[in-house]
């Protein structure tokens, strides 16, 4: 018999959700990929680490020690050349409690507004974390990092992605479309999503072959 082969992704944002399915899909077909409702209620950690990194191994090691299964988290966030880095990892409630991703384009926006075209480069960080049992019972586990760089425009533009998509133009593809603006497709392809995600799919690979 077949193992069915499940992973379990621990995330509250739905958008996020769809885009790593999406992404790990294209890698790794036939995946199952399991999410919080699919679990009992956990307490889950507060996201308080100084990078993406140790706050993707938070939300990956909760979900792992609940589901036993092996386990995947992003954190994820704009890191803004003229902000020093900022929102980074507090971009999800850059403009405070409850996070609103309007409300937070327009704190942006607004401290942004005196900057210069030619200072306004910013980049998308994404750390993935993978954790999971080894061949020995052993906790493995593993923190890849995937980058776009662009800049932030002065008004927002696009339907599509999620949160500072619609402010944020990449350097890649033509440099003009907001990653709101551009297909799913598009933005996988050179997002640091997608190029964290594909870097993880070999190593998940490995995990589920026990
Ligand atoms: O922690 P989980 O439950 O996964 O969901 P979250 O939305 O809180 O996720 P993070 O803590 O990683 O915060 C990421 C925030 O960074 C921003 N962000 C990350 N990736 C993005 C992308 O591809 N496009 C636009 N904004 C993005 C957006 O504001 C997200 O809410
Ligand atoms: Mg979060």
């Amino acid at each position: 018999m077949i193992e069915p082969v499940e992973i379990f992704l621990a995330s509250r944002n739905p958008k996020k959700i769809a885009e790593m399915e999406r992404i790990l899909g294209e890698t790794l077909p036939g995946l199952r990929v399991l999410g919080l409702d699919d679990v009992p209620a956990y307490d889950e950690p507060v996201e308080d680490e100084p990078d993406f990194a140790g706050n993707a191994l938070l939300k990956a090691r909760a979900g792992f020690a609940v589901s036993g299964l092996p386990s995947i988290a992003d954190d994820s966030g704009l890191c803004v050349d003229a902000l020093n880095g900022m929102p980074g990892v507090l971009s999800a409630r850059w403009s405070g409690p409850p996070k609103d991703d309007a409300r937070n384009n327009r704190l942006l926006l607004d401290q942004l507004a005196d900057v210069p075209d030619e200072r306004r480069g910013a980049e998308f960080r994404c750390a993935v974390a993978l954790v999971h049992a080894g061949p020995d019972g052993q906790v493995r586990e593993e923190v890849v990092d995937g980058v776009m760089r662009g800049r932030v425009i002065r008004e927002l533009r696009g339907e599509g992605g999620f949160g500072y998509d619609v402010l944020f133009v990449p350097d890649d593809q033509d440099g003009e479309l907001t990653s709101a603006e551009m297909t799913a497709e598009q933005k996988d392809l050179i997002s640091h999503r997608g190029k964290s995600v594909r870097a993880i799919a070999p190593i998940v690979t490995v995990a589920l072959a026990g």
